[in-house]
């Protein structure tokens, strides 16, 4: 049982942001008043979007893609401005078989970093043997999230040297709970409690490695087995006991997308009433029923500032029948920056990625926003 109020860091937290309301927001970018250029962007209208195409977007293919493939979907979509890409999955190649080749990803970022950027690269274990896995790549690199921190890149524009060079990308773990006991059990094989305490192999060994962990938890939302009422309550006391066994944030997954704005505050509500910060947590919306923008409109009100996304609207989980894809990033992107909200990522970029990949791959392209800059692009070269 989660001790909700045993986390003295969480029950203080940091200086809260000065939230801001979305009509607040919007005056931002009244044209009238400026140009969409030269919004000037306040420290909480950053918002952190991790581009998750390359995993949760690619998992759930039949076909095997290519690694070149991913590699190459990684190292353009590194050049986009994205601080955070998640990369690939040490799962059990007969659960996942799309992710079977995420050693080879692991090892080609760290060897060939795709920019001189930092970026953020993160992988998904589920227990200690995908721990393990990546810690066999992991440690023939001289790299870690500390060293990082104390040893930041050179400035751009100067020289790389090969360290400098080997030193850029750093990596993250993440395990996945989730907050139904059915899900969990479709997804990985055993209940919740014996599911956190893998988890907690995992969080340990890579915060002993000095990597962040990010700790997801699916179906907070809805779930494909047990319906639409999940108790925020239960997803509250994994997340707290997540927290407490070293895990930096905690990402709410709305594997069904059946999430609504109500319930995404109502959720929300029970992660403060747990005394949960919003610097801890990051949503993560699919948009089966369309609903994710307005999920990303509640959680921005609420004073979230990082959401993952997917290029192309990619995705879809293997264990809920039914789900399409994460709300696509350059739907995300567009989105916040009519709100005058600055995420630093390069839109038209994006849309390019977004109509690239899912070519490769064969699939529609789910962005609307994609496929309308895309037609743009089409009609004026005309
Ligand atoms: C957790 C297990 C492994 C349990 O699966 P299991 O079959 O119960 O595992 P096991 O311990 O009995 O081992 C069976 C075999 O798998 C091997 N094995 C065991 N673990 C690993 C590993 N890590 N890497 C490689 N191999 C592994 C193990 O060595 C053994 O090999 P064998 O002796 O038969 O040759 C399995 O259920 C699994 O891999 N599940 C992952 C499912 C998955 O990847 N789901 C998608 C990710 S979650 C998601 O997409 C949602 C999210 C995050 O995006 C957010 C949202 O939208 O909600």
């Amino acid at each position: 049982m989660a001790l909700l109020f045993l986390r003295p860091a969480l029950r203080c937290g940091r200086a809260h942001l000065g939230l801001r309301n979305l009509r607040g927001l919007a005056t931002t970018i009244d044209p009238t008043t400026q140009t969409g250029q030269e919004r000037p962007h306040h420290l909480n209208d950053q918002v952190r979007i991790t581009e998750v195409g390359p995993r949760d977007g690619l998992q759930n293919e039949k076909k095997i893609i290519p690694l070149a493939t991913k590699i190459e979907l990684i190292e353009r979509l590194a050049k986009t401005g994205l601080t955070d890409i998640e990369a690939g999955s040490f799962v059990a190649p007969k659960w996942v078989p799309q992710m079977s080749d995420s050693s080879e990803i692991l090892e080609r970022i760290l060897k060939h970093p795709p920019t001189r950027n930092p970026i953020a690269y993160s992988f998904l274990a589920p227990n200690a043997k995908g721990f393990d896995n990546a810690m066999a790549i992991l440690g023939k690199y001289p790299t870690s999230y500390d060293t990082f921190e104390s040893q930041p890149p050179p400035p751009l524009g100067s020289q790389p040297t090969s360290d400098s060079i080997a030193r850029n990308p750093y990596i993250e773990m993440s395990v996945f709970a989730a907050a139904t006991e059915s899900f969990t059990q479709k997804n990985l094989n055993c209940d919740i409690e014996t599911s956190l305490l893998r988890f907690k192999e995992v969080i340990q060994g890579a915060k002993a490695a000095g990597l962040r962990v990010r700790a997801y938890i699916s179906v907070v939302l809805g779930c494909p087995f047990e319906g639409q009422d999940v108790d925020p309550r239960r997803v509250a006391e994994i997340a707290t006991d997540l927290l407490e066994m070293g895990a930096d944030e905690i990402d709410l997954g709305d594997t069904t997308g059946m999430g609504t704005g109500p319930t995404t505050r109502n959720l929300l509500k029970a992660m403060h009433a747990a005394g949960i910060r919003n610097e801890d947590i990051v949503m993560h919306f699919h948009d089966t029923y369309g609903q994710a923008l307005v999920n990303t409109a509640v959680s921005l009100e609420h004073g979230i500032r990082s959401f993952d996304s997917s290029v192309g609207g990619l995705g879809g989980c293997p264990y809920s029948p039914g789900a399409t894809g994460n709300v696509a990033t350059e739907d995300m992107v567009y989105f916040l920056d009519s709100l005058g909200m600055n995420s630093g990522v390069d839109l038209d970029a994006i849309a390019d990625i977004g109509e690239w990949i899912t070519k490769e791959i064969g699939k529609p392209n789910a962005s609307s926003v994609g496929k309308a800059l895309i037609g743009k692009k089409r009609r004026k070269s005309l």
